[in-house]
């Protein structure tokens, strides 16, 4: 086993808001998606592996080291993209780069001019002219040419047109090819993941609801279907989620056997997609959705 990252254990309170003791671990070579809803506290999770914010408690090791005693390796080796990157707005792509790539000494000059072709970059233009996408694309080519092992990425598809996300997903994932590179990378977009994720953390309220593979994930789960009158206090226990409607009901479950054995033949039972998973799991239990 070889750890990329490996979070212990780690808590931080805001006024209305906590990190409730939290576990993550990445291996080297695999991608994680680290999902949840607004204001779940992935964010503030991905601030902490930075170092950007300070922790209350807890242990953060990224390559095997401590992440604050470290602080400066340790950011060599990693490639951050968010989604508020602080460029000079004034600046065009070519003379931002300038200013950045002396601060890395792996800072590999081809690797990024190939990334700025692939990406159709307008290295003469100002940073403030660029669209979302293409400042998005910047921050990866600038991310890219440093070799950085670990690529950190908070919200990097929002805003995106499809077919800038699809494009990022398929660089994303011919830099897995290298098996020396790992990503932890943040969406609430869980599409993204069902393309690319090897690995799957949710988060809800501050806590750590799940961390496995997607394809566990996907296997355990099942989406149960059936009409509301089929529904009693007895029969829910099984239910991870419920959701029901003027029609009928919807929930998640892990255990298809004894949900067959109550239900019978007359419930439907389909696989589930990421998104099914992450909102049953986050959603309020008495929620109740109008079929209009
Ligand atoms: N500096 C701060 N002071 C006080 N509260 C904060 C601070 N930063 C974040 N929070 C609160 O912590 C909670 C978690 O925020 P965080 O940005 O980590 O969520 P998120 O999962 O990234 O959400 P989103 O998907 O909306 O970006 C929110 O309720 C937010 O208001």
């Amino acid at each position: 086993m070889n750890k990329i990252l490996e979070i212990n254990n780690l808590s931080k309170s805001y006024k209305d808001f906590s990190l409730k003791g939290i576990n993550i671990t990445l291996e080297k070579g695999y991608i994680m998606g680290f999902i949840g809803p607004n204001g779940s506290g992935k964010s503030t999770t991905i601030k902490l592996i930075m170092n950007l914010i300070r922790k209350d408690s807890g242990e953060i090791k990224i390559f095997g080291l401590d992440n604050e005693s470290n602080n400066i390796s340790i950011k060599e080796r990693i490639g951050f993209v968010y989604d508020e990157n602080h460029f000079y707005e004034e600046l065009t792509v070519k003379e931002m780069k300038d200013v950045i790539s002396p601060f890395y000494t792996k800072w590999d000059e081809g690797i990024f001019n190939k990334y700025a072709k692939d990406f159709e970059l307008p290295l003469n233009k100002e940073i403030k002219h660029l669209s979302k996408g293409m400042k998005m694309k910047f921050a990866l080519a600038i991310a890219l040419s440093h070799q950085a092992e670990l690529l950190i990425m908070d919200e990097p598809t929002s805003g995106l047109d499809p077919l800038i996300r699809s494009e990022l997903l398929d660089v994303l994932q011919s830099l897995l090819l290298d098996e020396n590179k790992s990503i932890f990378f943040s969406t609430h977009i869980t599409s993204d993941l069902d393309k690319i994720a090897d690995f799957i953390t949710l988060i809800n309220n501050g806590e750590i609801i799940l961390s496995k593979t997607k394809d566990e994930l996907l296997d355990e789960h099942y989406i149960v279907k059936g009409s509301k009158k089929q529904l009693n206090n007895n029969n829910q226990r099984n239910f991870i989620g419920l959701k029901q409607n003027d029609f009928g009901f919807e929930a998640l479950s892990k255990n298809k056997k004894e949900v067959m054995k109550q239900f019978g033949d007359s419930i439907k039972i389909e696989k589930p997609t990421l998104e099914d998973i992450m909102v049953f799991y986050t959603r309020r239990s008495d929620h109740h959705v109008s079929s209009h």
